[in-house]
This record gives structure tokens, C-alpha cells and sequence, in this order.
């Protein structure tokens, strides 16, 4: 491959930000054709592979990407050992525990059932209040869980609350801000270092990591 450096990118919700937020900088990508996954930006100094979400902690941890763009719900999930250079200035949201209007915040120290698509962030963050939780894991559709009667809270993100209001539930406690991340392989960090920390300068953005 060329001396273009590798950036993954999740094709949901974000893409359309990232796709607007570089246009500024003159990185610039086509979207024509929407079912190709490995583009080129017309600058010539990107490659991005536009991967599911969920998989792109996979593919920066292999050395696949040298970067990507994730938010930090994801990256706790994936339990991999990423750089996260510099939060973006946009896609942030609140990690909250909710639950329908009539149920009562929890109280005591549990058990609590708790529905969610994130697993490992519910059970570190209850853990480390000494609060026990029983979790069932979820894909998607969380709100789901306490309308139909599978569990009386969930563990989801919020970002306008429109899904919770719709479903008639509330947000019980806010337990963390969620932003998303420029993110780097460790290794690749090091080897491109010059590149990357010009590319964040151009953005305007400072390191969040010592330089190597
Ligand atoms: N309203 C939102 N809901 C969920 N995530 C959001 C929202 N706004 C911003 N984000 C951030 O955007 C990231 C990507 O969102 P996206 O919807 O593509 O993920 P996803 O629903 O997990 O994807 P997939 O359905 O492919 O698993 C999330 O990991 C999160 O950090
Ligand atoms: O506060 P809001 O603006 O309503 O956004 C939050 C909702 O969006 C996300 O779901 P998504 O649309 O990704 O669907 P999913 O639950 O099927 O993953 C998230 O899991 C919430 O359900």
C-alpha cells in the first residue's frame, strides 16, 4: 500500500460528521458510491476503510487501520489497548441508567437487572460501587427491555432522549459523558508520529497522549 496513512471509520450514525467535520480541512471523500469500503481521500494522504462500528477496535488493534474514529462506549467494550489521541467535536452522548416512569430508582446495593449493549461498562462501573448486577446483553432496541417487561432498567446512550420519551421511560441516573476519539494503533502512533501530529494540529486538536 501506499504512504497514505490508514484511518478505519465507523459507516453508521458518525460518518456523515467525520465525512463534514475533515471536508473542512480539505479532506475530502466521495460518497457517490456507497457500498465501497476502502476509499481514498482526494488530498492523497488518507486511506479510510469504512468498517462496522462495532469491529473497528479490531481492526486498529491488529495494525489493520493505523487510526480510526470511536466512540468511547465502543472502545470500552472491545477491552483493546488503543491511543486515544483527542476527543472530536461532535457524536458525544451520556452513558444513563433508565427505566420506566413508574420504577422507582434503584436502592441498596442490589441485586439490580440491568438490559444493555454494554456489558462490560455496567458491570465495572456497578462493581466498583460494591452494587451487584445481573446483566443481560442486548444487540440493539434496549428500551425494549422494560417496556416488554425483561428487565425494569436498562444501561443505554442518550443523546436528544427522543427514544426514551417515546417509550415512556426517564432517565434515572446519568453515569458517564461518552465522546468519540481519534484513536491509534500504538505501535503505528510511533512509527508515523511526524504525519499524525500534523494531521492533529491541523485539526486543532491536542494530543491526549505523551509524546513517545
Ligand atoms: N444517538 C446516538 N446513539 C448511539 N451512539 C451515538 C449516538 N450519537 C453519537 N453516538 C456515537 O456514535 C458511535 C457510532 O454510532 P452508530 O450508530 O454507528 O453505532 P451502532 O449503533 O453501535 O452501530 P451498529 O448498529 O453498526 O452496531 C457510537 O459508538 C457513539 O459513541
Ligand atoms: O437519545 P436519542 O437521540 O434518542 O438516541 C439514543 C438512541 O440511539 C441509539 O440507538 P440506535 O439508533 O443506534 O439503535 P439500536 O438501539 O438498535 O442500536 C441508542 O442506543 C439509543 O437507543
Amino acid at each position: 500500500m501506499s504512504d497514505r496513512l490508514t484511518m478505519a471509520l465507523p459507516k453508521g450514525r458518525l460518518l456523515k460528521k467525520v465525512q463534514d467535520h475533515f471536508g473542512r480541512y480539505g479532506i475530502i471523500f466521495p460518497d457517490e458510491d456507497d457500498r465501497k469500503l476502502v476509499i481514498e481521500d482526494t488530498s492523497g494522504r488518507f486511506t479510510f476503510f469504512l468498517v462496522k462500528n462495532s469491529d473497528l477496535p479490531v481492526y486498529v488493534s491488529h495494525g489493520i487501520a493505523g487510526l480510526g474514529i470511536c466512540g468511547e462506549d465502543v472502545l470500552t467494550e472491545s477491552q483493546t489497548d488503543l491511543l486515544k489521541l483527542a476527543p472530536l467535536p461532535f457524536g458525544s452522548t451520556r452513558m444513563c441508567l433508565a427505566a420506566r416512569k413508574d420504577t422507582p430508582p434503584p436502592a441498596g446495593s442490589g441485586p439490580l437487572t440491568i438490559a444493555t449493549k454494554f456489558p462490560h461498562f455496567t458491570r465495572t462501573y456497578y462493581h466498583k460501587l460494591g452494587v451487584a448486577v445481573q446483566v443481560i446483553k442486548l444487540a440493539g432496541s434496549v428500551e425494549l427491555a422494560p417496556v416488554l417487561g425483561l428487565a425494569p432498567y436498562i444501561v443505554d446512550l442518550v443523546e436528544t432522549g427522543s427514544t426514551l420519551k417515546a417509550n415512556n421511560l426517564y432517565v434515572v441516573q446519568e453515569l458517564a459523558r461518552i465522546r468519540v476519539y481519534l484513536v491509534a494503533n500504538p505501535a503505528y502512533y510511533k512509527l508515523h508520529y511526524k504525519e499524525i501530529e500534523e494531521f492533529l494540529e491541523m485539526l486543532d486538536i491536542e494530543t491526549t497522549e505523551p509524546s513517545p
